[in-house]
Formats: structure tokens, C-alpha cells, sequence
């Protein structure tokens, strides 16, 4: 899909590949981003963290030797995993704005990571975030029994537990240091 112009995309999905493919087969898009591009991504990361945290966290069993469809939906997951959290900088120049750029500003002149991270950390939005996420695989994950219009309890594919800690331990973690990174070079 890379040929197809799938890391062109102006909301920044970045490739798992390095280099990162340029055989475009289209064109390669002209486009113009209202971000400071920090060209940071930390995809290797992302992909320790899925190996060694997400997959273990699934407990899952048995082996039904569908490896090309598993290597498939391994490959959406880590892009949407990826996509997610390099959302933070769409997130970070959004509040680079008001009365609170000018916060910014006198802690990144101060190389305050810390300070950063506190100014932008709102503590009742990640409640709610990872609250969401975990209804979220509560409900879809389930079977539905569509007779009596219940979810059939005990059916749920992977435990929402698993999801609770993948977005308190991980994606908001690293959404924050996506964040913090963007603005420490937003004045660059
Ligand atoms: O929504 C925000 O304000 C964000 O910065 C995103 C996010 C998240 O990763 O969901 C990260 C940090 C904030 O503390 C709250 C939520």
C-alpha cells in the first residue's frame, strides 16, 4: 500500500520499514500539514510493546496455523497502534494556542520536559478515554444474543482488562511523549 500513497498521509502514519518505501506508484501527494514536522516517530518502540506486552496480555490459546491472516491483523493493529499515538502531535499543536502557548513557550526555553508533560496532562480526559475503551471491548466483543437483545455474558473476544491497561500503561503514556517531543521542538 505504500506505493499507493498510504505514508503521505497528513494526519502522519509512518511506515514500520526503514528506509521508508518511495516506489510510488501514484504520484507522490503535494500535501500541507498545519504541523511542525519533528519527523520523530518511535515505531520501534511500538512494535516491543506489541511483541512483549499487548499479545501476552490477550492470553491467548491455541494454535489454528492461519498465519498469513494473523500477520494481517497484526499489521493493522501495529499501524492503528502507531497512528494513535502519533496523534499526539495533531494533539500537542492544538493546545500550542492562547494564553497557553505562552506557558509553553517559557518551559520549552527552559527544556522543562516534566513541565511539559504536567501542563498538558488532563487527567479527567484520560479517565474518561480509558473508561470508553474498556466499555468499548465490553460491548463489541461480544456475542449477541439477538433473540432476548442481551450480550451473552463470559463471550467478550479478548478481556477488557487487557485494554483498560493498554491504554493507562501505554497509548496515553506514549501519546504523551509524542506530545512532549513536539512541543520541546516546536520553536526549533
Ligand atoms: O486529550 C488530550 O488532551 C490528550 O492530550 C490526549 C491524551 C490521550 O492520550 O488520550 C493524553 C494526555 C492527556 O492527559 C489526556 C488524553
Amino acid at each position: 500500500m505504500s506505493t499507493f500513497r498510504r505514508y503521505q498521509s497528513a494526519d502522519y502514519e509512518y511506515s514500520f520499514t526503514n528506509p521508508k518505501p518511495h516506489n510510488y506508484v501514484l504520484a507522490p501527494l503535494n500535501l500541507t500539514s498545519v504541523l511542525k514536522d519533528d519527523h520523530y516517530n518511535i515505531n520501534a518502540e511500538i512494535f516491543k510493546l506489541y511483541v512483549n506486552n499487548v499479545i501476552p496480555s490477550l492470553n491467548l490459546v491455541g494454535d489454528d496455523q492461519l498465519y498469513d491472516l494473523t500477520a494481517t491483523a497484526d499489521i493493522t493493529l501495529l499501524q492503528a497502534i502507531s497512528r494513535r499515538i502519533h496523534y499526539g502531535k495533531i494533539v500537542a499543536e492544538s493546545k500550542f494556542v492562547g494564553p497557553t502557548a505562552a506557558q509553553y513557550t517559557a518551559l520549552i526555553k527552559a527544556k522543562d520536559e516534566a513541565g511539559i508533560s504536567a501542563l498538558l496532562t488532563d487527567a479527567a480526559q484520560e479517565a474518561v478515554v480509558i473508561a470508553r475503551a474498556t466499555a468499548k471491548a465490553s460491548y463489541y466483543g461480544a456475542t449477541l444474543d439477538w433473540v432476548n437483545n442481551v450480550l451473552v455474558p463470559g463471550t467478550v473476544k479478548i478481556p477488557p482488562k487487557a485494554v483498560t491497561d493498554l491504554y493507562k500503561n501505554y497509548l496515553i503514556p506514549l501519546t504523551k511523549v509524542v506530545e512532549v517531543h513536539y512541543l520541546m521542538h516546536r520553536l526549533d
